[in-house]
């Protein structure tokens, strides 16, 4: 199969035509007051009403000529082999860092108990309780004295956030290495999908990225402005060094990109990824959170005369200047979330309302609760598909951070 079949993405606001999606699970229901900071939750959502809102995004997608895929369906469908299956859930329960051996086996022969390779995958995205294990209690007296964490193997309440383990980059894909365990384990589901699905036998996949690098990559901070310019966020979740690391591979590959503008935003959850202050949305349109106008420093990485060699200059210039320049446009449109207004773009850019999805240019997918920036949008010509969002946006993502892009028709510039 041909690859612009498989994977093609070569800007932000290109017609979506297929895009990976995880409905929410009862990954939700394990959250616990106690565990909402660690696996980076700021509130509980109410699951039944997550799903609701989520299958309102799914078919608003859909109603609009998307093709949607599951993450937990391609997980399930990636593992029709025995062996492979097997070296799956070694590798799950190796990463789960499930201290005791005995414990190991008990898993191992908990998850093999499923009768469907897709309820197999559900569970090991929702968690496991110990509760659920026969005889964990009786091995040892290290786990007769009752140890009050509730869990054997800790749940993933941000897969729904599909946009961030890995991103679809031209025709090829970073695989990233996420910046907190909690959301490293993730990253095992896609790279099983790339490995051993069927849409991509015979597809050799170019990776810009991978999940075993020592320094961290999220795909919110990774956006294609255009098939020749790439934006990279170093964030609270970023490195400066991963977006060197991706820079080397991208360019000495045959893509088409050339330069990479690495900017560097205030390290702090409201601002965890560069898509939580600044989407691009039309062809020069943009959404920014007013945090980042101004001045800003920005670091252009371009291929070097040597393979391997980079050449990084360092600029300070107006945001709307940046996207002229590398962007060759005469005009740029940035609309500030919240319309500007000191506390509006608290709140809203707080439920992500700079984090809209494009699904063709000047036509995007926003939150419901972000109306004061939406009334701005729709003031500038953008169409809006507004999903409700309640409960999704408690987990601190919007519509940009809950997709991943797997096809997109190119633009004409
Ligand atoms: N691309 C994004 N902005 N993703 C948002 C992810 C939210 C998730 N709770 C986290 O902290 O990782």
């Amino acid at each position: 199969m041909a690859m612009e079949n498989v994977l093609h993405v070569y800007s932000e606001i290109g017609r979506l035509k297929k895009v990976l999606l995880h409905r929410p699970g009862k990954e939700i229901e394990n959250l616990t007051p106690d565990l909402m900071d660690r696996l980076l939750f700021d509130d509980i959502p109410y699951l039944e009403i997550a799903r609701q809102e989520h299958d309102a995004f799914a078919q608003t997608l859909r109603n609009n000529g998307v093709e949607v895929v599951y993450l937990e369906d391609l997980v399930a469908e990636s593992l029709t082999d025995n062996d492979i299956k097997t070296e799956f859930i070694d590798e799950f329960i190796k990463e789960a860092n499930i201290k005791s051996k005995k414990k190991r086996e008990l898993v191992k022969e908990y998850l093999l108990g499923f009768s469907t390779n897709r309820e197999m995958v559900d569970k090991m995205m929702e968690g496991i309780r110990k509760e659920e294990i026969k005889d964990y209690k009786k091995i040892s007296l290290v786990d007769m004295i009752e140890s009050d964490y509730p869990f054997i193997v800790d749940p993933m309440p941000n897969l729904y956030f599909t946009r961030d383990p890995f991103a679809t980059i031209g025709s090829g894909i970073s695989l990233n290495h996420m910046r907190t365990v909690t959301r490293n384990r993730e990253t095992l589901f896609s790279k099983y999908i790339f490995k051993y699905h069927p849409m991509f036998k015979g597809v050799e996949i170019p990776f810009w990225y991978d999940r075993d690098e020592n320094t961290s990559m999220e795909g919110g901070d990774q956006l294609i402005l255009s098939d020749k310019v790439l934006a990279v966020g170093i964030s609270e979740r970023t490195e400066a060094a991963s977006v060197e690391k991706l820079a080397r591979r991208i360019f000495n590959n045959n893509e088409k990109f050339e330069v990479i503008l690495a900017f560097d935003i205030p390290k702090k959850r409201a601002f965890m990824h560069l898509d939580t202050v600044f989407t691009m949305i039309d062809y020069d349109k943009f959404t920014i959170h007013p945090e980042i106008e101004g001045p800003l420093t920005v670091y252009s990485l371009r291929k070097g005369e040597e393979k391997h060699k980079l050449i990084i200059e360092k600029e300070t210039m107006e945001l709307s200047d940046i996207l002229k320049k590398y962007l060759n446009l005469d005009k740029v449109t940035l609309i500030r979330c919240g319309n500007g207004n000191k506390i509006d773009a608290g709140r809203e850019q707080w439920n992500d309302g700079s984090n809209t999805l494009a699904i063709a240019p000047g036509e995007v997918v926003v939150y419901s609760r972000n109306h004061v920036t939406n009334k701005l949008l729709e003031e500038h010509g953008i169409k809006l598909h507004v999903i409700p969002s309640s409960e999704l946006s408690r987990g601190r993502g919007g519509p940009r951070c809950m997709s991943m892009p797997l096809i997109r028709e190119d633009i004409n510039w």
